[in-house]
């Protein structure tokens, strides 16, 4: 219910506020969840992981090595019905030339093939700074991955993101 995606939204913005900031990025948090059980598979923020990393990526990365795989097989170990909250909508282009998360979150199949992240809460839609409009929900949506907005911690978010940005 509202409720349950609010709390993972919270915990998601907790996550952001642990990482470091930076003029040059945003800085965001993440969690991968089982929607099935609740049970929160991994968390995320920007630059936890080793090299110029983002929330999402930091999420499938640790998750992958928990199961002994490499971060584009995570799909492998995911349960059917995975989901993350992100409290910034994925990217799906990067200033550095990174692999984008929407990339990232799309190849996440199982051995059978199948999708394994099926949706994508997001706090916020990617404010014009870096790339312009972020096509990261167009993306995830032609690519069958649902994408809701969960309404309302929009201004925290935001501060929080924006925190090595001169003022
Ligand atoms: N969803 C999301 N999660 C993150 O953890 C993060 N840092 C961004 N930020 C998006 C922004 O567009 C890129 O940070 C810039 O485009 C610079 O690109 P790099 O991050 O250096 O690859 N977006
Ligand atoms: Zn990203």
């Amino acid at each position: 219910d509202p409720n349950d995606h609010m709390q993972y939204m919270r915990l998601a913005l907790d996550q952001a506020h642990e990482s470091p900031p930076k003029p040059s990025n945003f800085r965001v948090g993440a969690l991968l969840v089982n929607e099935d059980t609740g049970t929160i598979l991994a968390r995320g923020y920007t630059l936890e992981c080793e090299g110029n990393t983002h929330a999402e990526q930091c999420c499938l990365l640790k998750f992958a090595q928990a199961h002994d795989l490499p971060e584009e097989r995570v799909g492998e170990a995911l349960p059917p019905n995975t989901v993350i909250y992100t409290t910034m909508e994925p990217c799906n282009l990067r200033l550095s030339g990174n692999l984008p998360c929407a990339d990232r979150i799309i190849r996440t199949k199982g051995k059978d093939g199948e999708q394994r992240i099926k949706k994508v809460y997001l706090g916020v839609k990617e404010p014009e700074k870096f790339v312009g409009e972020n096509q990261g929900r167009t993306k995830l949506e032609e690519n069958g991955i649902e994408c809701v907005h969960i309404p309302g911690l929009e201004e925290r978010i935001l501060s929080v993101a924006t925190a090595g940005h001169k003022s």
